[in-house]
């Protein structure tokens, strides 16, 4: 099902972000949101999270249950293992065959090339090695909708792209619906399928750009073993 958002209004203060905003986000597509830093991006995804509410207007076909939300900086537990970390969001979800999950969980692993520090701690790890953990545990939390908060700003150009390499690559064999917001226009137009420039705030939508070229794609070839 697709999310429709309707009428849309939410202020901070005398601050309106949005004001009678009207956006329907496709289902199983990458949408990516450019705009002005401050506009009411972040907002935005915390609306369709429902870590914040609208004051009026109405957003539809969102199951709360069943989102995964990729921040910034991850946000790991740095008391568990990395294992431990994504065996922690499949049991939020009633576990019906344990085994079958560690087999994901070891699957999920090699595909983000971590299958040597399941055992170590977050602090353990490097930043990008971090990353890539949560964007494994977004995968494995059995979400309908992912949200994305420039999930790669802070990693160098080389880890960047094989972390959107690597986010591909899973969502290819697991599509699902994906509001991704960055400042980088290179990023957003990797990833997504449905591209967004959002106006400065109260929000308007300048532009909507669809299936330009090919996306999603990738840069690095992918290793066929
Ligand atoms: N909880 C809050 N309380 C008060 N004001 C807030 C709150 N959250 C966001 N704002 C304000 O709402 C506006 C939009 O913020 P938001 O984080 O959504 O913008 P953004 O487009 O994601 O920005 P950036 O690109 O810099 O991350 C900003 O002016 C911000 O200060």
């Amino acid at each position: 099902m697709s999310i429709t958002i309707k009428n849309l209004s939410k202020s901070y203060g005398d601050q309106v972000i949005y004001e009678n905003f009207n956006l329907v986000l496709e289902k199983n597509k990458i949408t990516g949101i450019l705009g002005p830093s401050g506009s009411g991006k972040s907002t935005l995804l915390n609306l369709c999270c429902g870590l914040t509410n609208p004051d009026k207007g109405t957003i539809e076909g969102v199951n709360f249950q069943s989102i995964s939300y990729i921040f910034q900086e991850p946000r790991l537990l740095p008391w568990r293992t990395v294992r431990e970390n994504l065996r922690f969001v499949m049991k939020q979800k009633a576990i019906k065959k344990p085994g079958l999950d560690e087999d994901r969980i070891n699957g999920m692993l090699q595909l983000v090339g971590l299958e040597t520090v399941g055992e170590f701690y977050p602090q353990e790890l490097s930043g990008g090695m971090r990353q890539r953990v949560s964007i494994a545990r977004a995968f494995l939390y059995p979400s309908e909708l992912l949200l994305m908060d420039e999930p790669f700003s802070s990693l160098d150009c080389a880890l960047k792209n094989k972390l959107m390499d690597d986010f591909l690559e899973i969502w290819k064999n697991d599509q699902r619906t994906v509001v991704f917001v960055s400042h980088n226009r290179d990023e957003i137009e990797r990833l997504s399928q449905v591209i967004l420039t959002f106006s400065d705030k109260p929000v308007k939508i300048l532009d909507r750009e669809e299936n330009l070229i090919d996306r999603p794609r990738m840069v690095c070839p992918i290793d066929p073993d």
